[in-house]
């Protein structure tokens, strides 16, 4: 088990109204495993995998990755560890716009090392971006800004910059919901080829079943609780 969150809860506050998001929510993610959270709208599924990636603190509960406790680091550590063990993609890609392809893929490693390491690494850190945007198919778009590409190839954009720092770990967060069912299909794929190649594990919050079946294991929040786990269709081996 790589990661795991027990007994989380999470309330919202609007003025007077709290809203209960998360009501004593369990998972636990096994290493190399592509695992998907599923459940309607609202049931909680960004708030868990926020949690999960540390973007937000549970109220109570324990979120552990590697043996760590996690859910209560300081800024500074959690901003590390998301930027070293961690990958995150989103249903809107969130890349940087005025930067090119590469740039954004470059953002994370200028995030990880001080002036003077990004400065002497600077040559393998472009070669790597490079060849990350080569691995997800845009070798041909290095110098393109996001308004330049289409919405599959912002997303494969932002899977190779959620690669750069080699994390073990990716979070991803409605990945196709805003792509065509073509483009969708590609970036699942592309998602299945790191996680079965090169043995990432990924977490990928959907509401669509079909798109959770390609996974190895269903949780279904209800109610921001796990409601109930099923192995994924996919034919082992
Ligand atoms: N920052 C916030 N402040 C207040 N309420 C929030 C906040 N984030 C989420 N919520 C509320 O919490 C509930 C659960 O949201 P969440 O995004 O986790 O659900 P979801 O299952 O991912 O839904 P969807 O599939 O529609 O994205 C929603 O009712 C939402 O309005």
């Amino acid at each position: 088990m790589v990661l795991s969150a027990r007994g989380v809860t999470k309330t919202y506050r609007k003025g007077a109204v709290a809203v209960p998001v998360l009501r004593g929510a369990d998972i636990e993610v096994r290493e190399g495993e592509m695992l998907a959270i599923v459940g309607q709208s609202g049931s909680g599924k960004s708030t868990l995998l926020h949690v999960l990636g540390t973007l937000d603190r549970p109220d109570a509960g324990e979120v552990v990755y590697q043996g760590e406790r996690i859910d209560a680091l300081s800024r500074k550590r959690r901003d590390a560890f998301r930027n070293t063990e961690l990958g995150m993609i989103f249903q809107s890609y969130h890349l940087l716009p005025e930067l090119s392809a590469l740039e954004n893929v470059l953002a994370p490693a200028l995030i990880r090392y001080d002036m003077f390491d990004y400065f002497a690494k600077r040559r393998q850190l472009r070669e790597r971006a490079a060849a990350l945007l080569e691995r997800v198919g845009l070798g041909h778009r290095l110098t393109h800004k996001p308004r330049e590409l289409s919405g599959g190839e912002m997303q494969r954009t932002a899977i190779a910059r959620a690669l750069m720092n080699e994390p073990s770990l990716l979070l991803a967060d409605e990945p196709t919901g805003n792509l065509d069912p073509t483009s969708g299909e590609g970036v699942l794929e592309l998602l299945r080829g790191l996680n079965q190649t090169d043995g990432l594990t990924v977490v990928m919050v959907t509401h669509d079943r079909s798109i959770a079946a390609l996974a190895d294991r269903t949780v279904t929040l209800v109610e921001g609780r796990v409601a109930d786990e099923e192995a994924g269709l996919r034919v082992q081996g």
